[in-house]
């Protein structure tokens, strides 16, 4: 299962297209624009996200609500395209030259952004917003529909997964709090203790009293004409042992999802399990115990968040996040011209006081989108009855604790 997409942030449309879908797969509607929904909603996103109500359209690949095998095509129309259509023409109209389209030409790049490295490099620097137009995390929504599918494929092998947010700025949730996440746990009891309570946070973390101090942050932060930045919790349940591989090193499900979780704009580090902490623990203190437990494998702790040698082992998959502070002042920030090579300020764009809570939606996202793909690396991507065959057949040579399968 591979993607791509579309789009600028202003421009009409976002688009995706899926290939290699397993077919027969049931898509849930509903489902797909509540996640659209959800990375909208969060508490501290700026104008933009009052204009829009991302309503993702599926024009191919999907016949009354099941998937084909064929392609999925995906559009989503930016609202916000009414007011920008003359700046974001795709064709020339003669309006280039009016004022509306001129007001809007950007030539003091934001540090921050990729407005300056991509200017040079594609050589737009007459107009930088034919840089940011891309670069700009409105593409995310794209992505968010696509894991959207994938969590739902997944959902049917009982993997539930979530995105959390642990800190906004100075305000964290509790190593208590923290655990309580990442606990192993049935996708049904994840879903309804801790999957539920974030989805309805405004910032979607797990505790209201710490909800509240980060709204209180974010309000502190919008007072003072700046951002924050933050840090997420991803947590899959439900994954069979082996997804991923040690054998190469692009197979390798860490590499892979560090890969991408990274590409989520402004997200600076990813680490598992116990991630930087690992730098201070003795070896013995590191370790996940192997059990014999209920007839089969187990362990007696998870500081390898679920991977070891670059595959899944069977405990719950925890990803830690860090999300840069949104480089957008509105006071603007130091830069140069492009055309005059003056000292500026830089063009300040209408902005997100923070997007911790979107971030943590995308993140649920990339994590689904990644984890699908080695499920069906495993178990087949052609036809969704087949691949439950091949997962409940190796579910049953687990349950024999790995023998008998050849004999
Ligand atoms: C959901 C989301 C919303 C964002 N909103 C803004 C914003 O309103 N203003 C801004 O300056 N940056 C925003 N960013 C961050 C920029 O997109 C990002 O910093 C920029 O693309 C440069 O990429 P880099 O930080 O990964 O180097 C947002 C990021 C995400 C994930
Ligand atoms: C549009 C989205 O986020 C945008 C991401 C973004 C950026 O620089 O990344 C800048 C802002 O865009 P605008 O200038 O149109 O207000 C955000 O609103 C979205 O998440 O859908």
């Amino acid at each position: 299962m591979e993607y791509v997409t579309a789009g600028e942030s202003h421009g009409p449309y976002l688009t995706a297209i899926i290939s290699g879908f397993p077919a027969n797969v049931q898509l849930d509607q509903q489902q797909l624009l509540a996640d659209l929904r959800q990375r909208q909603i969060g508490y501290g996103r700026g104008e933009r996200m009052k204009i829009e109500t991302d309503q993702v359209q599926i024009v191919g690949g999907v016949r009354y609500g099941k998937t084909l095998g064929s392609p999925i095509a995906l559009m989503l129309a930016n609202r916000d395209y009414q007011n920008w259509h003359e700046v974001m023409s795709v064709w020339p109209t003669g309006a280039e030259k009016s004022a509306t389209v001129t007001k809007r030409i950007i030539t003091k790049p934001r540090p921050g952004h990729a407005d300056l490295v991509g200017g040079l490099k594609y050589d737009q620097q007459q107009d930088l917003r034919n840089v940011l137009e891309r670069a700009s995390a409105r593409e995310t929504a794209m992505r968010v529909a696509v894991g959207s599918l994938c969590k739902q494929f997944l959902s049917q092998f009982g993997i539930a997964i979530v995105g959390a947010v642990t800190q906004i700025g100075q305000v964290a949730l509790s190593k208590e709090q923290l655990e309580k996440i990442s606990q192993p746990s049935s996708a049904a009891n994840f879903k309804r203790e801790i999957i539920t309570p974030i989805y309805a946070s405004p910032v979607r973390t797990i505790d209201p009293d710490t909800a509240q101090r980060m709204q209180a942050a974010i309000d502190q932060a919008y007072q003072e004409q700046t951002t924050l930045g933050g840090k997420i919790r991803v947590v899959v349940q439900g994954l069979p042992i082996g997804l991923g591989s040690y054998v190469s090193a692009d197979q390798k499900l860490d590499s892979r999802l560090s890969a991408a979780l990274m590409s989520i704009n402004a997200i600076k580090g990813v680490s598992f399990g116990d991630g930087f902490n690992f730098g201070r623990e003795t070896g013995r203190a590191a370790l996940d115990p192997i059990i014999w437990c209920n007839h089969s494998f187990q362990r007696a702790a998870n500081h390898q968040g679920g991977l070891e040698g670059g595959m899944t082992n069977g405990m719950p998959l925890v990803i830690d996040l860090v999300m840069k502070p949104i480089p957008t002042q509105t006071t603007g920030a130091p830069s140069v011209d492009m055309q005059t090579h003056e000292s500026v300020v830089s063009t300040v764009e209408r902005s997100d006081i923070t997007a911790v809570p979107a971030a943590s939606v995308i993140a649920e996202a990339m994590t689904a989108i990644t984890i699908m793909q080695a499920f069906c690396e495993m178990f087949g991507h052609d036809e969704n009855q087949r691949i439950k065959q091949n997962f409940d057949h190796y579910l049953d040579y687990l349950k024999k604790g790995g023998l008998d399968q050849n004999d």
